[in-house]
């Protein structure tokens, strides 16, 4: 169930942090912005004052678990995450059980989300047949029935030639390839970022080489076949000088990082709670320097969540046993702006790009996600209030799982709105609920 806005015009929103306007919403549009009080009369309507108006998010990497772990998550409860995290569009990863390899598959996932979700679904398809690695999934085939992204992601593809073979593939189909930087041999049993925090801990080290080695190589293979090479969840420093390298020779490389790799680092899981289990490790506070960075330089082009629950019963085991992951999807606006803004006031124009256009470019949905706030347009936005302090607290997630590291973290930025071609898909405070009501509809 989603509600239908009606007609009304949204009063004193900042459009992507400019000066207040009064942004006009008819038939699932945005039919006019204009300066505030530009009319001279008060204009009737919501008053939106002060909150920042987004495109709404699009994330390029989401693991919603149906069908398969439906303890942990499912395609409704992961896409009212993403609606209250102000997302219009997730790519749903493909390793779910049975894998997304097959074009029946996409077409499986699609369906249940055309059924259940709060949020478009982008299904993922798997690069290898059941993610193991040797022989390509039917890319072409499944391009067909609708998968943009390709990704063995929860596992690397280890074998070159097997990567370089899916590039191929993937540029004949017009896809992209996601690739999960893992070198096997080189992580090892690897349990934490490698270094000081590691050697205290006593815990297996996991080294910045084993991602290095996989995206030097991968790179060179993007140039070489002109396939488009994405990289999934960049977290060292040496990672973001290859990306510079490539980029530079104009290679077809674009790259992700998470909201928690832009703010966690190795000392947080060196303390021991498992909420901090992730792959890839949390790093050293100079590798989140140098991500950041990044972001703001546009060698890394997106931010994706890596949205990956797991239920508190299987994170309650011990540090090795427990699988990595952690969620995302209602918080990664705010620890962006967060991260963004430490010097004031985040730059709206940089999370537009990097959390709803480029990603929407990058998978190729820019028809209809990811699209300008302007006349014309569909009315697919997030509000956001730039003074809403708020503190975390994960038993009122939407997900069905709380390994969230955020928990109890207070945040200046929190979505408080999302809309997506004039349906309100999430409005826990009833900001929009005047603009609704008598017109219900089913999603
Ligand atoms: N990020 C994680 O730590 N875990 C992901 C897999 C992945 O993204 O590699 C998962 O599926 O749980
Ligand atoms: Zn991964
Ligand atoms: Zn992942």
């Amino acid at each position: 169930m989603t509600d239908v806005l009606g007609d009304v015009v949204l009063t004193g929103v900042r459009v992507l942090g400019r000066p207040p306007s009064d942004v006009e919403l008819r038939d699932g549009r945005i039919t006019a912005i204009r300066a505030a009080g530009a009319s001279g009369a008060p204009v009737a309507g919501v008053t939106g004052t002060g909150l920042v108006m987004l495109p709404a998010l699009v994330d390029l990497h989401t693991h919603l678990r149906e069908p398969g772990d439906e303890e942990a998550e499912t395609i409704a409860s992961g896409t009212r995450a993403a609606a209250a995290g102000g997302y219009s569009d997730v790519f749903a990863m493909a390793n779910c059980n049975p894998v997304t390899d097959s074009p029946e598959r996409v077409r499986h996932v699609a369906e249940i989300a055309a059924r259940t979700a709060s949020c478009r679904v982008h299904p993922v398809g798997a690069i290898t047949l059941g993610l193991a690695g040797r022989d390509l999934a039917p890319l072409a085939t499944m391009a067909h029935a609708g998968a943009r992204l390709f990704s063995d992601d929860g596992r690397c593809v280890d074998d070159p030639a097997v990567l370089q073979a899916a590039l191929h593939a993937s540029r004949r189909a017009g896809t992209v390839i996601a690739q999960h930087a893992q070198c096997g041999s080189l992580a090892a049993h690897g349990q934490i970022n490698a270094g000081q925090a590691a050697d205290r801990t006593g815990l297996p080290p996991w080294p910045a080489t084993a991602e290095e080695t996989i995206v030097a190589r991968d790179v060179v293979l993007a140039g070489a076949t002109g396939g488009r090479l994405h990289v999934c969840h960049v977290s060292t420093a040496g990672t973001v000088e290859l990306l510079r390298w490539a980029k530079q020779r104009g290679w077809p490389v674009t790259a992700e990082v998470t909201p928690h790799h832009l703010l966690l680092t190795d000392e947080q899981a060196a303390a021991g709670d498992t909420v901090h289990k992730v792959n890839p490790p949390l790093r050293t506070a100079a590798d989140v320097a140098a991500l950041r960075a990044a972001l703001l330089d546009g060698t890394i082009d997106v931010v994706a969540t890596d949205h990956a629950p797991h239920p508190a019963r299987r994170k309650a085991a011990g540090w090795c046993d427990a699988p990595f992951g952690m969620l995302g999807l209602e918080t990664a606006l705010a620890v962006v702006a967060e991260v963004l803004g430490e010097d004031g006031e985040p730059d709206w124009a940089l999370i537009a790009d990097a959390m709803s256009h480029r990603p929407a470019r990058i998978g190729g949905i820019d028809s209809t996600a990811g699209r300008p706030l302007a006349e014309g347009e569909p009315a697919t936005f997030t509000l956001v209030d730039p003074k809403a302090d708020w503190l975390v607290d994960p038993d009122r997630h939407h997900s069905l799982s709380t390994n969230t590291p955020f928990a109890r973290f207070r945040f200046r930025h929190r979505v408080v709105a999302t809309v997506v071609e004039g349906r309100v898909t999430a409005d826990p405070h009833g900001l929009l609920a005047t603009a609704t009501g008598s017109r219900r509809s089913s999603a």
